[in-house]
């Protein structure tokens, strides 16, 4: 339905329009562009008319969007740029930006083929502005890992929690199994630790921990190794694809990387504080247990607590 208010009437309705509107002719030159536009990009209403996009919009040189345009004009076809992808290549600027500095505008385009009467090609481009969708997808992805972060991490060392280990050893169990490698567990304990507490308060003794922790951590050398905290003063280290002679190496190192913080231990016959480790090692077999690896750590550990503490023991011996 036509009347004659009509070319008027789209005219002001392109003006309206909450997004931006761009049409080039064949030669890819700028013919038409909307208000919402000219205000985004901050630029004079008619400069641009006639201009090469490229010209136009320098930022646009070598881009996606300049691809789209050709693809458009030469081949008759359609695309879509997400802003996952081309989160803003052309220089625009929010409209209802609260902040005091401008903020970059991320879009979302669409380019079409427009084929007109005489025959000659035009492209129109479509600009949206996904800024406030993108932020949102921001904000939850910092949230999830936040969330993943509370679920999996110890609060007071900062190192992976029990949680986090029991399904790694879970999965490295299943691993091993798969490539018929052997599988090393550490458990480790500070020795006196109820002492220290005594002697130097609770304080003293979460920082003791959380140093522990960290000497812990650094000394552990392949990504694939994973340290946590097993229980108030204990830790647990697994070791993928380590036999026993490899766990107890990396157990000495542990041993020594507490020893050199030289923290003081006020009620220890080291002087400093120390661990005990248990060191078990496992060829998994789909009839064994994974927690069976676990005890003999455990037992393990019990010997070096036995046989003096700042040692370690390993469940063969
Ligand atoms: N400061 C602090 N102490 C903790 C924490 N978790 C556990 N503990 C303390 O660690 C001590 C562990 O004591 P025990 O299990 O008797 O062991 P120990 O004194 O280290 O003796 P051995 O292991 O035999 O060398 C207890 O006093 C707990 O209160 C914690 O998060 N912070």
């Amino acid at each position: 339905m036509m009347n004659n208010h009509a070319p008027l009437l789209l005219f002001s309705t392109f003006d309206a329009l909450e997004l931006g509107v761009l049409i080039l002719n064949g030669k890819g030159e700028i013919a038409l562009w909307n208000r919402w536009l000219v205000k985004a990009s901050g630029r004079n209403s008619d400069g641009l008319i006639g201009l090469p996009l490229s010209i136009a919009f320098p930022e646009l040189k070598n881009t996606r969007v300049e691809q789209a345009v050709k693809l458009a004009i030469e081949k008759d076809q359609s695309s879509f740029l997400s802003q996952c992808l081309n989160r803003a290549p052309f220089n625009l600027f929010r409209l209802h930006n609260n902040d005091e500095v401008p903020l970059r505008m991320q879009q979302q385009i669409q380019i079409t083929p427009l084929r007109q009467f005489d025959n000659e090609q035009f492209c129109l481009i479509q600009i949206q502005d996904v800024t406030a969708s993108v932020i949102r997808e921001q904000i939850l992805q910092e949230r999830a890992a936040e969330l993943h972060r509370f679920a999996y991490q110890d609060g007071l060392t900062g190192i992976p929690n029990r949680r986090y280990y029991e399904e790694k050893l879970a999965e490295e169990w299943r691993r091993a199994i798969r490539q018929k490698h052997p599988l090393s567990v550490l458990m480790i304990d500070i020795d006196f630790f109820k002492r220290y507490n005594d002697q130097l308060g609770h304080q003293q003794g979460d920082t003791c921990l959380q140093e522990i922790a960290k000497a812990l951590q650094a000394a552990l050398r392949r990504p694939t190794d994973i340290i946590a905290r097993y229980g108030g003063e204990e830790f647990i280290v697994l070791l993928p694809a380590t036999p026993m002679a490899g766990c107890i190496t990396i157990a000495e190192q542990l041993l020594d990387a507490v020893r050199e913080l030289e923290r003081p231990h006020p009620d220890s016959p080291h002087h400093i504080a120390t661990v005990s480790i248990g060191c078990a090692t496992s060829t998994p077999n789909r009839d064994a247990e994974a927690s069976v690896l676990i005890q003999e750590a455990d037992l393990a550990l019990y010997f070096a607590k036995q046989h003096g503490r700042n040692q370690l023991r390993d469940s063969q011996s």
